[in-house]
């Protein structure tokens, strides 16, 4: 889903690293108040009924905290989590393998829900409901449906596209929680944090400066912390202050106000190649030489949460202030074009 790393040992690396900054409490997990305080009630509640909590949907932009929701809630239930994805399972069979492997009060994380097969989907439904699958054993006039009992469990539900999801399927969620963009108060308080556990000595000016140029995104701010870090060690700054976060920002090509190499593409092509737009989101991928995937979900939600573009039904269009943060002046004549 990420752009950022595609060297298999970095990736792995990467993983590493993100684990050990997982916050494994409710406590510990900053900002999303909210959610947080919904989500807390939830638990709470099913702990009073001695019952497996509801089935969690966690809807938001990548790296926000959806895993890191889902390990928790089974962290703080005290029971198992297993993890697979929509596009991890292929068959309905993968499903039902998955499902009849389940331990009691075990929470399944499905990442990318959205992207679940068909007939899995269907099986998911009364698997959520009755805490049963039904096999299909046979083929044609023959075929019988062999009910097994499942024990219960607690779906997590992880989608970047909450729009996507059949109804049927959002109606078994008993808990529905949308992930906004975090606030930079927030962030620095994340990227203090993650300095502790690594054992880096920061300023908070530069966790403001991490924070403030990390899209509203903690993965992002833990990312950018450990090149703010890598740079003060190499650099032999004791000490990571203001000036060595932005000159380690700087050298990785992350602007001041949080655009990365990706997201000054998509503008820069939206500006440059096609007068600002109408221009559909596929050429525009195409234009940059990333999946439309990438650009949809990771470039384009921060690009219009900052203003900068705008989805419209004809296209993608830039705004003055695209423009203007680009450097660019706006075409004279382009009626599209969004203040
Ligand atoms: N509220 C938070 N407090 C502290 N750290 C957080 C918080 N939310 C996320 N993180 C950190 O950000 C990183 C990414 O989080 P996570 O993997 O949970 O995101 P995600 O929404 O599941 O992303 P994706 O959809 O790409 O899988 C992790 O290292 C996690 O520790």
């Amino acid at each position: 889903m990420e752009h950022a790393e595609t060297d298999p040992y970095a990736q792995v690396e990467e993983r590493d690293y993100e684990a050990a900054l997982r916050p494994k409490t409710l406590a510990e997990f900053d900002g999303q108040p909210r959610v947080r305080e919904q989500l807390a009630l939830v638990l709470d509640a099913a702990r009073h009924r001695g019952t497996t909590p509801d089935h969690v949907l966690l809807s938001g932009p990548p790296g926000l905290g959806k895993t890191t929701l889902a390990m928790i809630i089974a962290e703080e239930m005290g029971v198992g989590l297993r993890i697979s994805s929509g596009p991890a399972i292929q068959h309905a069979g993968d499903l039902a393998a998955i499902l009849s492997g389940l331990d009691e009060g075990e929470v399944l994380f499905l990442d990318e829900i959205h992207r679940l097969s068909r007939p899995a989907e269907e099986m998911l439904y009364l698997a959520m409901e009755d805490f049963r699958v039904d096999v299909i054993v046979g083929k044609g006039p023959g075929a019988t449906a062999i009910p097994i009992e499942l024990p219960p469990f607690t779906l997590v539900g992880a989608t970047t596209r909450a729009g996507m999801l059949p109804g049927p399927l959002r109606d078994r969620f008993g808990f529905t929680a949308q992930l906004d963009f975090y606030d930079p108060a927030d962030l620095s308080g994340i990227v203090a944090n993650s300095a502790g556990k690594l054992g880096v000595s920061i300023h908070p000016d530069a966790t403001d400066e991490i924070a403030r140029r990390s899209r509203g995104t903690p993965r992002i701010a833990n990312r950018l912390l450990r090149r703010v870090r890598d740079f003060a060690q190499v650099k032999g700054h004791p000490q990571a202050h203001r000036a060595v976060a932005r000159a380690a920002l700087e050298l990785y090509e992350v602007d001041e106000r949080g655009l990365d190499r990706l997201d000054r593409a998509v503008l820069g092509a939206l500006c440059n190649l096609f007068d600002g737009g109408p221009v559909g989101l596929s050429t525009l991928a195409l234009s940059v030489g990333e999946e439309i995937e990438t650009v949809s979900e990771v470039a384009e939600p921060f690009l219009i949460r900052e203003g900068l573009l705008v989805r419209t039904p004809r296209g993608r269009v830039a705004t003055r202030a695209g423009y203007a943060h680009m450097g660019l002046r706006p075409p004279a004549q382009n009626p599209a074009l969004f203040d």
